[in-house]
């Protein structure tokens, strides 16, 4: 009988995926940083088969799996789809190759990849009903596509769970708290809002000012879900953080990213439009699915500061850094920072020598990174472009509760381990979520009773560029150490040093985008001057070497 559901059901998969999902694309496309992402219109065959893939993933791991629909930063009419492994962790980069397939194989060979996988991964529990949590992000685009992914977890034979419009951190947030039995939260959306606020206010306290620092914000919601989303983290917040909020797009007619949001800021280093400018305010930007932030501020000569990822994990790797010594547990609980090769030279130095804490880098993408952090009892990790969050593993949080419960703590202690354990509810652990992080950044900042350009007195940036250079085969530069340098094409990489070597604090190297079609530059040196002549200089001979179309990206003032 379990035989004959069986065949059926996959006679409805392959049905289905000639009739209504037929694949429309020639070229291939990979699963990339963050899954896939392309145009919008390209992509509902995709979306269909990653339906079939998240059951199949679902049953191997005998647990929920999320599937995100969004395309973050990028423009309107794109779109994406990632699927979220069970601890909230990017898909097992094993995995990758099978979405690649899946989402490649010609209509009639559909069969044969999901066949390939059953058997490789030896999955024999077919009849198993997983549930597949589903979110989307605000764009146009995606309700058609959430309905092909519905269709494919359907057809495979899963359970989709809809969570309609959430962010991304949310969804992974959910998908934790399901396969935890709730032992990280409430899988609801006021779950999600519940537990970081009521940490928030708990940590706050009475006093809602604090020296320097006063309790409001300008916040840049990038039109997206981002926006749609605080009115709901306001009302638990019932006046203890005061945010003002900008590019909204319900309220205005902004469109998703466009001028706004925090890749806006971080790649332009400006000021985005719609908020107003007033000096010396706090202002802060997320992106269109809302797992990225930054901070930055106007100056009374109007001149824009920039607090990025980097910034903002510095902030947060030496405060933990105080308050594990408050606690009197510093030396039992292991801190450690990571970095990708984006993260500017000056925090990486400020943190390894001023602060003391230890510092990993490693290759561009959350998977890394969060990987990485897990190697310590807390690991602090932040994208320069401002997607990170804090990890704290199973074992440091039961020593602090422990710790917490014993008689023998000083009154400091006690109140530092009380205040710790708090601020782990105040983070979303399982990605980096810049609602949470906001949420962070003001307890820090309050905690010190600083106001923006305090915080921005802890190290001076060097002066930073990124372009893009289009080629006609990225994958023709392969990278290696971090993606600090690259192996092919060959002689690439001497051509760069001959450059570096010329600026002082000069450091520059190249990889090929993971999301867009483009090879990334980026370079940093002692001055403003030296760091635009070497990014244009590198750039050149990228274009050069590796096959480069149309011009040379060219830097404007
Ligand atoms: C320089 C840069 O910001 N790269 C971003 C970007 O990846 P690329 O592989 O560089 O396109 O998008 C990723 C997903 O959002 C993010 O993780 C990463 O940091
Ligand atoms: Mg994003």
């Amino acid at each position: 009988m379990a035989n004959n559901n069986n065949k059926l059901r996959c006679r409805t998969v392959y049905a289905f995926a000639r009739e209504m999902y037929p694949k429309t694309v020639k070229c291939d496309i990979s699963y990339g940083t963050a899954g896939f992402r392309t145009r919008a219109t390209d992509l509902e065959y995709v979306m269909y088969r990653m339906g079939l893939l998240a059951v199949l993933r679902a049953r191997f791991k005998k647990a929920v799996i999320g599937v995100m629909i969004t395309a973050s930063h990028n423009p309107e009419p794109d779109n994406g789809v990632k699927l979220v492994d069970p601890m909230g962790e990017m898909l097992e980069q094993s995995w990758e190759k099978w979405a690649t397939k899946i989402a490649n194989v010609t209509d009639d060979k559909l069969e044969n990849v999901i066949h390939d996988i059953i058997k490789e991964c030896d999955i024999q529990n077919m009849n198993d009903r997983p549930e597949i949590v589903v979110g989307k992000d605000t764009r146009p685009s995606s309700p058609s596509l959430a309905k092909a992914v519905f269709d494919g977890v359907l057809a495979m034979g899963g359970k989709p769970i809809d969570y309609g419009i959430v962010t991304t951190p949310q969804l992974h947030y959910f998908v934790v708290c399901k396969n935890t039995n709730r032992a990280y939260g409430q899988p609801t959306e006021e779950g999600y809002y519940r537990k970081l606020t009521n940490a928030f206010n708990k940590v706050r306290g009475e006093k809602l000012n604090n020296g320097n620092y006063t309790n409001s914000i300008l916040y840049d919601g990038a039109n997206g879900v981002g926006a749609k989303k605080v009115k709901y983290l306001k009302e638990g917040l019932a006046g203890s953080l005061l945010i003002d909020m900008y590019n909204d797009e319900i309220i205005g007619s902004g469109k998703l990213n466009y001028l706004c949001g925090a890749d806006f800021v971080k790649t332009q280093q400006a000021f985005p439009t719609g908020l107003p400018r007033t000096p010396n305010t706090r202002c802060c930007s997320v992106d269109g699915d809302a797992d990225r932030l930054v901070y930055y501020y106007l100056d009374e000569s109007g001149k824009f500061h920039l607090m990025d990822g980097d910034r903002i994990a510095t902030l947060i790797a030496g405060y933990l850094k105080e308050i594990l010594e408050k606690t009197g547990m510093a030396q039992k609980l292991k801190l450690g920072l990571v970095q990708t090769a984006y993260a500017n030279g000056a925090s990486t130095d400020y943190i390894t020598n001023k602060l003391q804490v230890p510092v990993a880098c490693v290759p561009t993408g959350v998977k890394w990174l969060h990987h990485k952090a897990l190697e310590y009892d807390i690991g602090v990790y932040f994208e320069a472009n401002g997607h990170g969050t804090v990890v704290f593993n199973a074992e440091a949080k039961e020593k602090l509760r422990n710790a917490f419960q014993l008689n023998n703590l000083t009154r400091e202690q006690k109140d530092a381990t009380s205040r710790l354990i708090n601020i782990i509810d105040i983070i979303n652990e399982t990605v980096g979520d810049a609602i949470s992080d906001m949420l962070l950044v003001e307890t820090i900042l309050h905690a010190k009773g600083w106001d923006i350009t305090q915080w921005e007195a802890a190290y001076a940036d060097l002066p930073n560029r990124l372009l893009k250079v289009t080629v006609q085969d990225r994958t023709v530069i392969s990278t290696t150490d971090a993606e600090r340098k690259c192996s092919t094409p060959v002689g690439l990489q001497e051509e760069i040093d001959k450059i570096v070597a010329k600026y002082s604090k000069g450091r520059s190297f190249v990889r090929p985008s993971g999301t867009e079609d483009v090879v990334r530059i980026y370079a940093e040196a002692a001055t403003r001057q030296d760091c635009d002549k070497l990014a244009s200089e590198v750039a050149k001979i990228v274009h050069e070497l590796a096959g480069g179309t149309g011009s040379p990206p060219e830097i404007s003032e």
